[in-house]
Order: C-alpha cells, then sequence, then structure tokens
C-alpha cells in the first residue's frame, strides 16, 4: 500500500488523526506540550501483535474487531492490516536483522519492545515509508507503550537498520545463516527451517522442481488476493465484478465462480452481505468445483461434507446441488463452526440442505455405510499452503503436529470412503501440500479400506480440474492423477486434490 494516499500523510502518520481524538486543542500548548500521541493505525499494529505473541490470539480473529472499536476505516485500516500481517509474516527475517543490528540475540530483547522494533523494521525494509518516519513514529510507539529507557534502545537499533537498504540486509542474513542453501532461505524468506524442507519435499514429491522453493517462499510472503465466489444460481460473477466498483473486479481464470478485487472491503458487496457471494480462496472454489464435477456412476441425489465448518465449501457445493435437484448434508466436530455453516448456507434454497450436523465425522461411515452420492473430506491440517493468509501459522506449526493431524486424516477418509455408495466419489482435500497428509494419508486409508473389502479408483483430476477452468488449460504435474496447487504458480493457496471413486 501507498502512504502517500488522502488520508495519511508521506511519513505514513495519519492525518487528521489529532483532530479525530479530539486533540487538536493541544496545538495552542507550548511546544513541549504538543508532543502527538502515537499514531492510532500503527497502535492497533502493535496490540495484534502483543495479543499474538503475548496470549496466542489470531491476528485474523484479533483486528478486524480492533479496527471497528477504534474507528479505524479505508486506508488507516489497510496500512494498520499491512503492518501487522507484513510483520508477522516476516519475523523471521526482521529478528535476524534486529540480532545483528543490536548485537544480541532477539530472546535477550523483552518481548514488547521486539515487536516494537518488527514493527520499525517492516516500515523501513517492507513498507514505503520513510526512514525518518518509521523510525520517529516507532520510537514514539515504544515511548507511550514501554518508557523512555526501551524507546532509545529502539532508536538506536532502527536507525542502525535505517543505514542499509533491504537487499544489504538480505545479504548479511544470509551470511550469518551458514552455507546451507536451506537455512539461508529459512532466514532471507522467513519461514522456520523444517517448513522450508517439507515444502521442498512437497514440489519434488508433486514433479516440480526443487529450485521453485525460493519462489515458494516468496510467494507465501506476499498478502493474498480478496477473492469472491458467486454462488451458482444465487449470484453471477459479473454482479460482484458490477459491485466492485473502484476496485476493479476481474474474473477468475481457474474457477468459473471466482471474481478477484484489488482491494476493498468485500463485506460492503450487497451479494457478500446476503451469502449469494463469500470470500474464498479461487483454490478453494476449484476444488470444490472438482467434486461436483467428477464423473460417478449411477444417482446423484445426497451430497456430504464430513468436515464443513466454517462453511465456504459446503455454501458452494449446496449451491450447485440447489442447481441439480441434489441435497447436502454438512457435519462439523464444533458446535459453533456448525452454526457458522449454518449462517454460510443462509441463501441456499432450503431443499438443497437437507441437514447441518455436528458429530464426529470419522463415525458416519459406519453409522450410514453407502449413504451418499458425493462425499467431501476437507480435512483439518497444518494449513502449510495457506500461509499467506494466516501470517502468524508458521511460527505456531510443529513438525510434531503432523503425527496427530495424519492419523485424524486418514480416519476421516477412511469415514468418507465408507459413507460414500459404491459408483460415487470421494474427494479428500487439504490446505497444505505436506506429503504426510496428502498423499501419504491416501495410500494409508486406501489400504486399510481395502482389507475391509472397499476398492476405490483413482479419478483423473487433472482433467477434472482442466475442464472446469475458463480456459481450460491449468499448469498441472503430468506425471499423477491428484492436483496440488500453488501460490507462485496458480496464485491461490497451495490445496491438494485426491478424487476417488469407490468400485466395490
Ligand atoms: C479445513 S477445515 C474445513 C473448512 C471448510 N470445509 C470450509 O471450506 O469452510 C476442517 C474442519 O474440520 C473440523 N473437524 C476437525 N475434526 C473433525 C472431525 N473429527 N469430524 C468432523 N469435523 C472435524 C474442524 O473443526 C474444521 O472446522
Amino acid at each position: 500500500m501507498s502512504p502517500a494516499d488522502d488520508r495519511r500523510d508521506p511519513s505514513g502518520r495519519q492525518r487528521g488523526a489529532a483532530r479525530a481524538q479530539g486533540r487538536t486543542q493541544r496545538s495552542a500548548s507550548a511546544p513541549s506540550q504538543r508532543r502527538r500521541g502515537s499514531d492510532p493505525a500503527r497502535t492497533a499494529a502493535y496490540d495484534v501483535l502483543r495479543a499474538v505473541d503475548g496470549s496466542d490470539s489470531y491476528a485474523n480473529l484479533v483486528l478486524p474487531p480492533l479496527l471497528r472499536e477504534r474507528h479505524l476505516a479505508g486506508r488507516d485500516a489497510a496500512f494498520a492490516t499491512e503492518l501487522a500481517y507484513g510483520t508477522l509474516r516476516l519475523r523471521g527475517r526482521y529478528d535476524a536483522i534486529i540480532a545483528l543490528a543490536a548485537a544480541r540475540e532477539v530472546t535477550t530483547i523483552d518481548a514488547p519492545a521486539l515487536d516494537v522494533l518488527r514493527l520499525g523494521v517492516h516500515q523501513l525494509l517492507g513498507m514505503r515509508v520513510p526512514a525518518h518516519a518509521a523510525v520517529s513514529e516507532t520510537v514514539g510507539l515504544a515511548r507511550e507503550q514501554l518508557g523512555t529507557g526501551p524507546s532509545q534502545f529502539v532508536n538506536a537499533v532502527l536507525r542502525t537498520v535505517g543505514r542499509s537498504t533491504p537487499e544489504e540486509w538480505e545479504q548479511r542474513i544470509a551470511e550469518a545463516a551458514g552455507d546451507d542453501e536451506l537455512a539461508r532461505l529459512s532466514v532471507t524468506q522467513s519461514h522456520p527451517l523444517w517448513v522450508v524442507r517439507a515444502l521442498r519435499e512437497a514440489l519434488v514429491g508433486n514433479g516440480r522442481s526443487a529450485a521453485e522453493i525460493g519462489a515458494l517462499l516468496a510467494a507465501d510472503n506476499a498478502a493474498p488476493r480478496v477473492t469472491i465466489v458467486a454462488r451458482p444460481g444465487l449470484a453471477d460473477p459479473a454482479e460482484v465484478v458490477g459491485d466492485a466498483g473502484e476496485h476493479v473486479g476481474t474474473v477468475g481464470s481457474l474457477a468459473p465462480t471466482a471474481v478477484i478485487l484489488s482491494g476493498g472491503d468485500p463485506a460492503a458487496l450487497p451479494s457478500v452481505r446476503d451469502g449469494r457471494a463469500g470470500v474464498q480462496d479461487e483454490g478453494s472454489q476449484l476444488v470444490a468445483l472438482a467434486l461436483t464435477e467428477a464423473p460417478l456412476d449411477g444417482p446423484d441425489e445426497r451430497w456430504l461434507d464430513l468436515c464443513a465448518g466454517p462453511g465456504g465449501k459446503a455454501a458452494l457445493l449446496a449451491a450447485v446441488a440447489g442447481e441439480r435437484g441434489a441435497r447436502i448434508v454438512a457435519n462439523e466436530l464444533q458446535a459453533h463452526r456448525a452454526r457458522l455453516v449454518e449462517q454460510a448456507l443462509r441463501a441456499v434454497p432450503a431443499d438443497a440442505v437437507e441437514d447441518v450436523r455436528t458429530g464426529d465425522g470419522r463415525t458416519v461411515g459406519t453409522d450410514e455405510p453407502g449413504a451418499y452420492d458425493r462425499v467431501m473430506v476437507d480435512a483439518p491440517c497444518t494449513g502449510l499452503g495457506a500461509l499467506r493468509r494466516r501470517p502468524e501459522a508458521r511460527w505456531r506449526r510443529t513438525p510434531a503436529d503432523l503425527a496427530g493431524l495424519s492419523s485424524l486424516q486418514r480416519d476421516l477418509l477412511i469415514s468418507a470412503l465408507r459413507a460414500v455408495r459404491p459408483g460415487g466419489v470421494v474427494a479428500y482435500v487439504t490446505c497444505s501440500p505436506h506429503l504426510v497428509e496428502t498423499q501419504l494419508v491416501v495410500k494409508d486409508a486406501l489400504r486399510s479400506v481395502s482389507r475391509a473389502g472397499i476398492e476405490t479408483e483413482s479419478i483423473d483430476a487433472r482433467a477434472v480440474v482442466r475442464g472446469i477452468a475458463p480456459g481450460g488449460s491449468v499448469e498441472l504435474d503430468d506425471t499423477r492423477t491428484d492436483v496440488q496447487l500453488w501460490p507462485h504458480v496458480h496464485g491461490t493457496d497451495a490445496m491438494h486434490l485426491t478424487l476417488l471413486r469407490r468400485t466395490s
């Protein structure tokens, strides 16, 4: 975002902030009393970082209500959002820079001061905020939040950081990381080393070149585009484009339901407000549509979304089901997320939704064997394919999460393969490309159900996906029948899709 706009001056400081907060009378005071408070957008970003670091909160849950509460909108909200999310994504890179500039380990710096420093470094190196403003505004924030001593430390470190360009810092932190290429990428591209290794393995395991790892990591560090789904039969992509106004909308190249906006608040669109459209990554739209288009044998009437919360895919599936005279059951483990599914389905015709249930998807296969024609398993996963969208996720996840998740994923897929009737289809989907959560889970589940007499055949998901994409051309691995999307190739989250047809 550019700070040089109508509400922010070239320093990235909010114009008229003092007036908006009733502080204009200070201009009549003596110069020493005229010191302004810190910029509300920067304070909001700081509060988000503290909530994420200090109370394990999720930035995308903390920030929106905080912006509303503090009446930050438009460019101010965009500035606070970019500052908070960009700082969280690039935390690893910035910590390496801070360690060199402060000549001490970041673990020896108090957490609140470290958060202020990270915000300052992002303004200096990651946003187009002029150096003098980035330093003085951030030092002001430090003084207000932490006191004079810490603000002097922040001042000294940020002045050192501001004396070199982003490229010079990148070179220095790369050199400090040693000779190993992945260790260097881990620091310069701000991903934990185990994530870098896993993503590199996933590229290779999906027929891509290991050399793409740098581009993939860089794509994870960019803010995702705002993408809308126009739910079939409820909204038309052309209507969403028309409503987008100054936030020019373009139709997606992968999913015919997708509209990509140049910015703005999607919640302001009439079709989003009334549930005929919604915010949804284009890759998520594509994999949901792929389940609806996968060829099956026999009737096509009863669909199941096994892990439906918060309901993005369920709403798209239900909209398509409504057009075809089919109906959907949406199942979700957590009651509060099942309520979000109901909310997401509010615009879908009632006869397309058989039920929204709270329950453990692992038991559906034994409770209702062979009861469904199409089943979606959008399994809980590490989210390593959606790091752009969840700025702090890469720092929260650990390799230890994989064991529990992959056994849950396998049990959910087994349940789905029992719940689908012979001739029906199952989509196994994750927003992670990790091989342990994708290819290995599918292999394990197929081996297990085969022992119980359930056989399947692979559906060529590439052909299904290409049949859906408006231009028909999607760059995909030619050696596999499953589909792996990538942020640096497709501009989507790294969604995995396996399509299976039950044969007995
Ligand atoms: C990746 S999310 C699904 C996203 C959803 N399909 C959408 O597009 O909005 C996975 C969901 O599975 C739910 N879940 C976790 N364990 C489950 C289980 N044993 N049975 C059913 N749902 C489960 C989680 O609560 C979470 O809502």
